[in-house]
């Protein structure tokens, strides 16, 4: 089986400028200017032959310092997580209310059984980083204490009451949430924590995958949606970095337009269409990356010698997904992106990079709260709360958990023994990555974290780190190499 794709041919060379490696000095510029507009001071991007790009401290930091947070580029929370916790899409901050996440969650869970009347721990997700074999196990233990036999459901009506903000909570108005607004395309799939949230997501790729009424692509995204769901949630991130780099194309196409009018000189001529896809897709030209059938890991339970059966199976899946998308967004002047040599080069960069989003549940701290309260206040608020924590579950609370792309996260190096970590404190409540330093960081020093667990044998961490497409040149591992 071959797979053609005709833009590949077509676009050959566009696609080749996009794919290569950016020049020392607009890797320079862009971090310079990425770290100024966010006002982070203290650290530096360089480059080395060996490993290359890496962040660097340009000063001291202390054990358990703040090196930086890093906001996404772009993020999705997986589908199988949004029955659980319900995030800002733009900013994946918990909104609502105490009530309503755990009323919510009752009651999706409750739909979930009906529908599929047993264990369906779906297959949204076969990507890497979002579901190793042992939460999988988890997922189907949780499907199955998900029965009634453990959990104990409420009466009825009680669900309804907390959706709806009828019955409040003992003490929740202590862990007060951002309140829930929703799409303006009025999709009912994304909601936000504010108008700005909302408008910022809108401007950076929403407006192109929005699935309300008005939309005139409505069908077509559903489809895609649709099959990102059956088969791999990490096709919705690409569509999020192709629709974001089209609505940059578009700005910066009509900003050099005005431009030539305003002036109306030729001056500006040269800025043809390639070059502003190409200044466009700058955020993306910088994230290391290879073809994802290339650099996926093969599962365990494949055999070697099914090795290129693999592959070739893994790029027809990421074709059948661009068909759908490209029918949903299609826009003929940036058409090199919707080619699978970006596509799959987008997805291998999701891939290659240690990219987890995960945001702490405030159901957990309220419950802890309740806990840690004194006679009788604690009984008298565990006289309604510990029957929602029966219907609850063990598994009481679950944190959001997705994918996202940090510009600066990705640039972090492995090392076996690494001096800082990638850390949420009790205060970040949103999706931005955090780097704390696990042990003090002089100035000029490289700052590494570890992208496995470091106290692994040497050939098990190699092992590990080979899912990551490398072999481990970090000091501990040259120390330690047979
Ligand atoms: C997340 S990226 C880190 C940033 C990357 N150096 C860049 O230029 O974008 C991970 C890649 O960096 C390289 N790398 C990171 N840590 C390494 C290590 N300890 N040994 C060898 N290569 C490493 C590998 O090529 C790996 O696939």
């Amino acid at each position: 089986m071959d797979l053609i794709c005709p833009i590949g041919l077509r676009c050959a060379s566009e696609i080749s400028s996009l794919l290569s490696p950016p020049s020392p000095l607009q890797v320079q510029d862009y971090y310079h200017n990425l770290l100024s507009a966010r006002a982070c001071t203290g650290i530096t991007v360089k480059q080395d032959a060996n490993f290359g790009k890496g962040l660097y401290v340009d000063r001291d930091f202390k054990e358990g310092e703040l090196i930086l947070k890093d906001p996404m580029f772009v993020g999705i929370q997986h589908s199988l997580n949004k029955i659980d916790c319900l995030v800002c899409s733009f900013c994946f901050r918990f909104i609502g209310s105490i009530e309503l996440q755990i009323g919510r969650r009752l009651y999706m869970q409750q739909l979930r059984a009906n529908e599929s009347d047993g264990c369906d721990v779906g297959n949204s997700s076969k990507h890497s980083h979002e579901m190793d074999s042992s939460d999988e196990e988890e997922s189907t233990q949780e499907c199955i204490s998900g029965s009634s036999k453990t959990k104990v459901p409420l009466p009825d009506g009680v669900v309804e009451s907390l959706m709806n903000s009828q019955l409040v909570l003992p003490y929740s108005k202590k862990f007060s949430l951002p309140p829930v607004v929703p799409c303006p395309g009025r999709c009912g799939e994304a909601y936000y924590c504010s108008m700005s949230c909302a408008e910022a997501d809108w401007e950076s790729s929403h407006s192109l995958l929005c699935t309300g009424e008005s939309s005139a692509r409505r069908e077509a995204l559903l489809k895609f949606i649709k099959h990102a769901n059956e088969t791999n949630d990490i096709f919705l991130l690409a569509a999020k970095v192709i629709s974001s780099t089209l609505l940059r194309y578009r700005k910066l196409k009509s900003v050099s337009i005005e431009e030539q009018v305003k002036h109306d000189t030729s001056s500006f001529l040269n800025h043809n269409n390639l070059s502003i896809l190409l200044e466009a897709w700058r955020p993306i030209s910088m994230g290391h990356k290879r073809r994802w059938w290339d650099c996926i890991a093969l599962p365990d339970d494949v055999d070697s010698s099914d090795d290129a059966s693999f592959r070739l199976q893994i790029k027809a899946l990421a074709l059948e997904s661009l068909q759908l998308l490209k029918t949903a967004i299609f826009d003929k002047e940036c058409e090199p992106l919707f080619s699978l040599e970006i596509y799959g080069h987008i997805i291998g960069m999701f891939e290659l990079n240690n990219l987890d989003l995960v945001v702490a549940s405030p159901v957990e701290d309220y419950f802890l709260y309740i806990d840690d309260l004194t006679y009788p206040n604690k009984e008298e608020a565990e006289k309604i709360t510990q029957p929602i924590l029966d219907a609850l579950g063990e598994e009481y609370s679950i944190h959001c958990e997705g994918t996202a792309f940090f510009p600066l996260q990705s640039c972090l190096n492995h090392s076996c023994y690494p001096n800082a970590k990638a850390f949420k404190r009790d205060e970040d409540k949103d999706g931005q990555a955090t780097i704390i330093a696990q042990r003090s960081i002089c100035k000029g020093e490289e700052i590494t974290i570890s992208y496995v667990d470091e106290d692994l044998p040497f050939e098990e961490r190699q092992a590990s780190l080979a899912d990551y497409g490398f072999r481990c040149r970090c000091p501990k591992c040259i120390e330690e190499e047979p």
